[in-house]
């Protein structure tokens, strides 16, 4: 299958979704203008090669193009689709070789790990464990913080097994460049087991509010102080909201990183987070420019009254295509009682996963998956 890498959004996330579900499918792919809508020329980074290398031992894929910066890959994955033991043959570990984001790299190859491969013999009991090294803060990608409170609650709400991602290292894109690392463990579906359709609807009210922060200690009275000023933006005068704050120290003055989760009565749970990176004069302005940004913007995520964040709703497109039947996602309604329009991410997901998986999407988050063969 052809793909066009400028298409839609036209950046990284095309070539992982291609690319795991063709290691997961054995359907060959080529993708031209990688990165096409980026800037500097686009083309393959670290983060997307890494991913390409693992998968392609594991699925012992052809390849050409697999080079920094290329700009086309062709990926041929073996026709023997028999599932492995993947800590006897292939490697657990994958390392960036830079502080590219872990969360990205986490991305591509979960489906793949999930549908193909079986824990080893290793001793490992009945899971599958990849450390990855790299960034577990980074601008623009889900950071460690986002995939323990939000991504894996939520896959697990669609019937994916708990997944553990445990904190080996911080790994930071800001401040002095730091690799850090997270291993994961998931159990894989039984041999021949499927992922069911979904429904994810009535996201009834927020009960409770979860702050993670990272920033210097010293700064930890102005974070609160702030925090609870927007907190109280945030939640209904006459609501009963509770409030589970954590700090760590950043090791850093210029390390600012802030998530918030909104967490409903029906147990979803909303993120939206800022990993700063402005230009910090004063730790204490960068702090409550930090805290007031993300709020506004969880604010404006739990008015459309859905059960997803605008980056977890992109980040299920592949699982409701490889659901086999209907599976729907309530994506909320913008104040002309339209469904909230998908963002250029989800689309571009949604024509990926149409090519390789045939399934079909419409705007009000509904999918139409037929599995994998
Ligand atoms: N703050 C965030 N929290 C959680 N997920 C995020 C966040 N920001 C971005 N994402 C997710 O990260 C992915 C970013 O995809 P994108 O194609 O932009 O990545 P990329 O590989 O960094 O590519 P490029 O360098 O080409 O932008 C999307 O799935 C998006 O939902």
């Amino acid at each position: 299958i052809g793909i066009d890498g400028i298409t839609l959004e036209g950046g990284g996330q095309l070539v992982r979704i291609a690319l795991g579900l063709s290691a997961l499918t054995a359907i060959p792919i080529h993708i031209s203008n990688i990165r096409g809508k980026r800037p500097r020329g686009g083309g393959l980074k670290q983060q997307h090669l890494s991913a390409v290398k693992w998968l392609a031992q594991c699925c012992s894929a052809e390849m050409g193009g697999a080079e920094n910066k290329s700009k086309h890959l062709e990926f041929i994955p073996s026709q023997d689709k028999t599932v492995g033991s993947i800590d006897v043959s292939w490697p657990s570990e994958i390392d960036i070789g830079g502080a590219g984001s872990i969360g990205l790299v986490f991305q591509a190859i979960l489906p793949y790990i999930l549908f193909r491969t079986r824990p080893g013999a290793g001793g490992h009991g009945n899971q599958v464990h990849v450390t990855i090294k790299g960034g577990t803060n980074t601008s623009f990608s889900p950071s460690y913080d986002y995939i323990a409170q939000v991504l894996l609650p939520t896959l697990e709400k669609i019937g994916i097994p708990h997944i553990r991602a445990s904190l080996d290292r911080r790994g930071w894109s800001t401040g002095p460049i730091d690799i850090g690392g997270v291993t994961f463990s998931i159990t894989p579906f039984a041999e021949g087991g499927f992922l069911r359709p979904f429904d994810l609807k009535d996201r009834g009210d927020i009960v409770r509010f979860e702050a993670r922060a990272i920033i210097p200690r010293d700064c930890e009275a102005r974070f609160r102080e702030e925090l609870n000023e927007g907190i109280t933006r945030l939640s209904k005068e006459d609501a009963e909201v509770d409030l589970d704050v954590q700090v760590e120290e950043s090791g850093h003055r210029t390390r600012l990183y802030f998530l918030l989760v909104a967490v409903s009565e029906n147990g979803y749970r909303l993120g939206r987070d800022w990993l700063y990176d402005h230009k910090i004069k004063d730790a204490g302005v960068a702090i409550s420019k930090l805290v007031k940004q993300v709020t506004k913007e969880l604010r404006q995520e739990l008015y459309h009254g859905g059960c997803v964040d605008e980056y977890m709703r992109d980040q299920l497109v592949v699982f409701q295509a490889l659901s086999k039947g209907t599976s729907r996602v309530d994506v909320g309604r913008s104040s002309n009682g339209e469904p909230v329009p998908a963002s250029l991410h989800t689309e571009t997901a949604e024509w990926v996963a149409a090519k390789l998986l045939a399934a079909e999407f419409d705007d009000h988050g509904m999918c139409r998956g037929r599995g994998y063969v």
